[in-house]
């Protein structure tokens, strides 16, 4: 029988966390060796030879964590957000000096949500308008959500790269904030309602016709596959790796 893979949870009391913690205990290939929370230290994934580390913690803890884990070469799942441009920048700077070393940075671990993204990116250049409505539960302490700023960057790329025009607007006045965030110049509209988990949708309008992408998780276990996946895949794709849909075959 093959060694099983050392994974360390950060976060472990949080609600994805709780549900990682669960779902690797579960899997036959894989020990859970750390379940750590804020404030424990860090020295604990080395010693405990840590393989993957899988950090599910908040925007402000998530940099340092990764940083820590390229630094002692443990591989990194990132379901966290606040991964900025110049983030992820700096963390490829990193990484080019730990060349065996790999790093996910998930956005959305849910395949449908990873999917309904593609769509909406495969979507974007047909359309006159496109805005975003994320919608989560009012617990979350970001806004918008990781997922609706990786889905406005890919459908604005897409639009500049087909050569789209703006989106139609004739907002000359405006009550701060009511017509949304602008991420790439797609509109992004945040709403957190008590019983909501995590749920997505993506407008697309033309003159008389309307496309709608949405993606709802009801629950926390959704995302469990995505962060399976992740763990199993990481350290076979050193350097980094934005979005679990570089770990799919989504072509085929
Ligand atoms: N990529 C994905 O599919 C998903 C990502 N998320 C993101 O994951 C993050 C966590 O979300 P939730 O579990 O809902 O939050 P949560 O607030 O329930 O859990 C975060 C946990 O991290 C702990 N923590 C904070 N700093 C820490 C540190 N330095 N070391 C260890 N633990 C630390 C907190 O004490 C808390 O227990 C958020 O950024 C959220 O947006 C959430 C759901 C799905
Ligand atoms: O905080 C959450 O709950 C979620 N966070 C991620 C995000 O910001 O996109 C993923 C999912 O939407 C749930």
């Amino acid at each position: 029988m093959s060694e099983m893979l050392k994974v360390a949870v950060l976060g472990a009391k949080g609600r994805m966390g709780t549900a990682a913690v669960a779902a690797i205990g579960a899997a036959q290939d894989l020990e859970l060796v750390a379940a750590l929370g804020r404030g424990d230290s860090l020295d604990q994934l080395v010693k405990l030879g840590v393989q993957v580390m899988v950090d599910l913690t908040v925007p402000d803890s998530t940099e340092a964590n990764v940083r820590f884990a390229v630094d002692h070469g443990i591989h990194a799942v990132v379901g966290t957000t606040g991964w900025s441009a110049e983030r992820l920048g700096a963390l490829e700077s990193l990484l080019a000096h730990h060349r065996q070393t790999g790093v996910l940075i998930a956005p959305n671990f849910a395949l449908g949500s990873v999917l309904a993204t593609r769509f909406a990116t495969q979507a974007a250049r047909y359309f006159d308008s496109v805005e975003i409505i994320e919608l989560h539960h009012p617990r979350k302490v970001d806004a918008p959500s990781g997922t609706a700023l990786r889905t406005a960057a890919l459908v604005a790329a897409a639009r500049a790269g087909a050569g789209v025009a703006d989106a139609p607007d004739a907002t000359e006045t405006e009550l701060d904030g009511a017509r949304g965030a602008s991420v790439d110049g797609i509109r992004v509209h945040s709403v957190r309602l008590a019983g909501l988990v995590a749920h997505q949708e993506v407008l697309l309008g033309s003159p008389g016709e309307q496309l709608t992408i949405r993606h709802d998780s009801f629950n926390h276990e959704s995302f469990m596959p995505g962060v399976l996946l992740g763990i199993r895949t990481v350290g076979t794709r050193p350097g980094l790796t934005v979005g679990l849909d570089g770990y799919l075959d989504l072509e085929s």
